[in-house]
């Protein structure tokens, strides 16, 4: 080769490397410095922006609001979705964007990333065009919660809610999605690192390690909480008792299509608006099987995140008898047919598939660090028109679904080509 031509070359990869190294460095910066804080005076909360006014008939204690029978509500438009880890958020968060384009609502998206700023507090000045008294409907995306923070952004007749999940499966799902990225876990040696870890979780677990809220009671952690309380202090019931406060209605994974029509009830929406089909799912093979002892050992690692469960557990069971346990039974089976039906009028092959099979990348879901374990879909080939246009959005990945809704997310991409470029 020509030593000019050489030359050439070697510069071009100084180049390009130079720009990764840049890229790289500004990814860090962004993540390690918390947003510019813009000082403003305090403001009253918001009016409402949506597009019609809404009946304030909400109580709050979030009871059904359906009314008496026969009368006919209207759609609440102001949500606060409070997305928790690991929790079937990401299916949940579909259902919200498909919901908040059909009625043209007003989404507080974050800047240039999927989240706001997680693990940092949320501030309503980390929401894209921020404006002291400007209205949004919609706030749905990963966040640490900061009640006060949200309670200023949205309309004063918001509804409040969030998923949770069975702490000893959060644990195990988060364990396994995040572990690329917990320091703490790579020195957990052994075929089967989750039992390892449960058999002396002290030995391996430093509240001040990064990333270390992933490992031990994420729910507290993501709801605004100590998430390395004693679990004997007078202040976990406290705090529970304030989340019972705030939200309005408290779903739970393990009853998902239960709390869908709860949800579909308090906020008065048709049995369409809560179609889904399951997202994020892993494939079975990286899934840790939780014996009885080590789901034991699960709970009692995340007392704060259990006791928390349990509370939300017998208030949900509450909210259905309230709602009638015959409806229930009739309206998840509704719900479950038409999942079915536009399963078949959807879906190649019926199914999710690993990610290698999935051939648009507009389908390709995240996957974590090192990881190709969330299973995908790929849409039917023939779907007829009327349908083509809801199924491509009820199987879009979140990431996919934020850029079609117009969200910049210059860093969430940044990190993916370097990752792809890492082979990572
Ligand atoms: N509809 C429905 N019913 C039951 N379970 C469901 C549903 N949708 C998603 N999932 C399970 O939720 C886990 C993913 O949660 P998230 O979407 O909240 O994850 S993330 O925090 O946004 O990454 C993930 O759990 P794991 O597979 O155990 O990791 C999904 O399988």
């Amino acid at each position: 080769m020509l030593p000019q031509r050489k030359n050439w070359k070697s510069m071009g990869k100084g180049l390009v490397l130079g720009t990764l190294l840049t890229s790289f460095m500004l990814l860090l910066y962004s993540y390690a410095v918390p947003p510019l804080q813009v000082s403003v005076t305090e403001i009253p909360i918001p009016y409402s922006c949506s597009s019609y006014r809404t009946r304030a008939r909400l109580s709050a204690s979030g009871n059904s609001t359906q009314g008496s029978p026969g009368e006919k509500c209207l759609p609440r438009l102001n949500i606060m979705f409070m997305k928790t880890h690991k929790t079937a958020s990401s299916t949940l968060l579909n259902i919200l964007f498909r919901f908040g384009e059909k009625h043209r609502l007003k989404f507080a998206f974050p800047n240039g990333r999927s989240d706001f700023y997680y693990p940092s507090f949320f501030d309503r000045n980390q929401v894209k065009n921020y404006q002291p008294g400007v209205c949004f409907n919609i706030i749905c995306n990963h966040m640490r919660f900061q009640y006060e923070e949200v309670r200023k952004l949205l309309p004063a007749d918001a509804v409040f809610v969030t998923v949770l999940r069975d702490p000893a499966y959060l644990f195990e799902s988060s364990f396994h999605y995040f572990g690329g990225i917990i320091p703490l876990t790579w020195k957990v040696l052994g075929d089967d690192k989750l039992a390892e870890f449960l058999r002396d979780p002290w030995h391996y677990y430093d509240p001040k390690g990064y990333n270390a809220h992933y490992l031990q009671n994420l729910l507290f952690f993501d709801l605004g909480y100590d998430n390395n309380l004693d679990p004997n202090s007078p202040l976990v019931e406290q705090y529970i008792r304030e989340i019972d406060g705030r939200f309005h209605l408290v779903m739970l994974l393990e009853y998902f299509d239960e709390s869908l029509v709860l949800l579909k009830d308090l906020l008065c929406w048709e049995l369409e608006d809560i179609l889904y089909f399951k997202l994020n799912a892993r494939k079975g093979s990286t899934v840790s099987r939780l014996t009885d002892d080590l789901y034991q050992k699960a709970t009692a690692w995340n007392l704060l995140d259990s006791k928390l469960y349990q509370h939300f557990n017998t208030t949900f069971w509450r909210k259905v008898e309230a709602y009638g346990t015959a409806r229930m039974a009739r309206d998840v089976t509704r719900l479950n047919e038409e999942n079915e039906k536009m399963k078949s009028i959807c879906i190649d092959g019926g199914r999710p598939v690993d990610a290698n099979a999935i051939q648009e990348s507009a389908m390709q879901p995240w996957q974590p660090l090192g990881e190709k374990s969330i299973l995908g879909y790929n849409l039917k080939k023939k779907i007829h028109k009327k349908h083509r246009k809801l199924c491509r959005k009820m199987l879009t990945p979140e990431i996919q679904y934020l850029s079609d809704l117009g969200v910049n997310l210059w860093i969430t991409k940044l990190w993916s080509w370097v990752r792809v470029f890492l082979k990572w």
